[in-house]
């Protein structure tokens, strides 16, 4: 049986998207309301200050500069994959203008989100090539956007690590969307990352730890630098969602061994994308993680069966990776 319920996001559009209680997809928006795409993108030239516009274009340009078509391109992919899985109209679901900056200062290895824009560096050649040159590195930026428009959660610490990982999450789902398959999917910063130095990563979502980066609660970072771990500690809410999507067992084999029955892409970005806006808050921590996704997958698949399968799958995910 497929019915259907309309949620109504908040935002001054109040956008109704009808929701498919069965897969939890966005089945139809509000016919009077219009989505129109707006970007602006502008040009550092190595500078940090009094960047010039190079595009207001609403469609994908072609200025003959990667690092400017990128940003641009990938924020128009962006926008759509969240408009078009869940019914979201840009960072503040009211059409918010997506304002992007490039070749910013000089041999920066480094990428941001600061509260209106985002900002890409052209690396040093060696450890990055210019930041914007990769999908999910544009879709991670843009999400601190979402989450910051949505549970807010504090960049540091546990907290600082959800906010991490749900970007590193929807980029991942925007690489999917522009044709990244199989493993790559999982890869962050993968066509940017050493470009002198093929296949590896920024990070690995599916095998946090063969980047550095931590993938069991219990070894969790506790110090201080990086914010208190947020692009460490990431790796296990990373690799719980990857378990989830996927299936399987940790790729470390922790005690107790643990198998998930994976739920596919599209059901694990609605559970992530609900938590994110309709129960996480900004103090949330791994534990709060667990009981939102939960929640969410409920409440999106109306708890019938399919419901409780995913919730099943769920606690394991979050049982693998250690999170109580
Ligand atoms: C390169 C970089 C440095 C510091 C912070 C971030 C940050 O945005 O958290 C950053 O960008 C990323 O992590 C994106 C995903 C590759
Ligand atoms: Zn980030």
């Amino acid at each position: 049986k497929a019915s259907f319920k309309y949620v109504n996001y908040e935002g001054p559009q109040r956008d109704l998207v009808f929701v498919d209680t069965i897969t939890g997809k966005v089945a139809a928006r509000h016919p009077q309301i219009m989505y129109g795409r707006s970007l602006i993108t502008q040009d550092c030239n190595q500078k940090t200050r009094r960047c010039r516009s190079v595009s207001t274009s609403s469609d994908t340009i072609s200025s003959g500069d990667q690092a400017i078509d990128d940003a641009h391109n990938y924020a128009i992919a962006t926008y759509d994959y969240y408009l078009n899985n869940h019914g979201r109209d840009s960072i503040d679901n009211a059409g918010m203008t997506l304002k992007s900056r490039v070749h910013y200062s000089r041999n920066y290895n480094n990428a941001f989100w600061d509260g209106s824009q985002m900002t890409y560096g052209d690396g040093d050649g060696v450890t990055f090539a210019p930041l914007s040159q990769d999908a999910d590195v544009v879709a991670h930026e843009l999400t601190h956007g979402v989450t910051e428009r949505s549970s807010g959660l504090i960049y540091q610490n546990e907290s600082g690590a959800l906010n991490e990982a749900w970007s590193d999450i929807f980029g991942a789902m925007v690489d999917r969307q522009e044709g990244a398959a199989g493993s790559d999917i999982w890869l962050i910063g993968e066509d940017i990352y050493t470009p002198g130095a093929p296949g590896d990563a920024l990070r690995n979502m599916a095998d946090p730890a063969s980047m550095g980066d931590y993938d069991y609660y219990p070894d969790r970072y506790t110090g201080s630098s990086d914010n208190g771990g947020v692009h460490w500690n990431s790796g296990i809410a990373n690799l719980a969602f990857q378990l989830l999507v996927d299936g399987g067992q940790h790729p470390r084999n922790k005690t107790p061994e643990v198998t998930v029955t994976g739920i596919g892409f599209d059901d694990a970005a609605a559970i992530f994308y609900a938590a994110n806006i309709n129960c996480l808050t900004p103090s949330s921590n791994f534990a709060s993680a667990r009981y939102c996704t939960a929640l969410q997958a409920k409440a999106l698949f109306d708890g019938g069966q399919l419901s409780s399968d995913h919730q099943t799958s769920i606690h394991l995910a979050w049982d693998a990776v250690g999170v109580p």
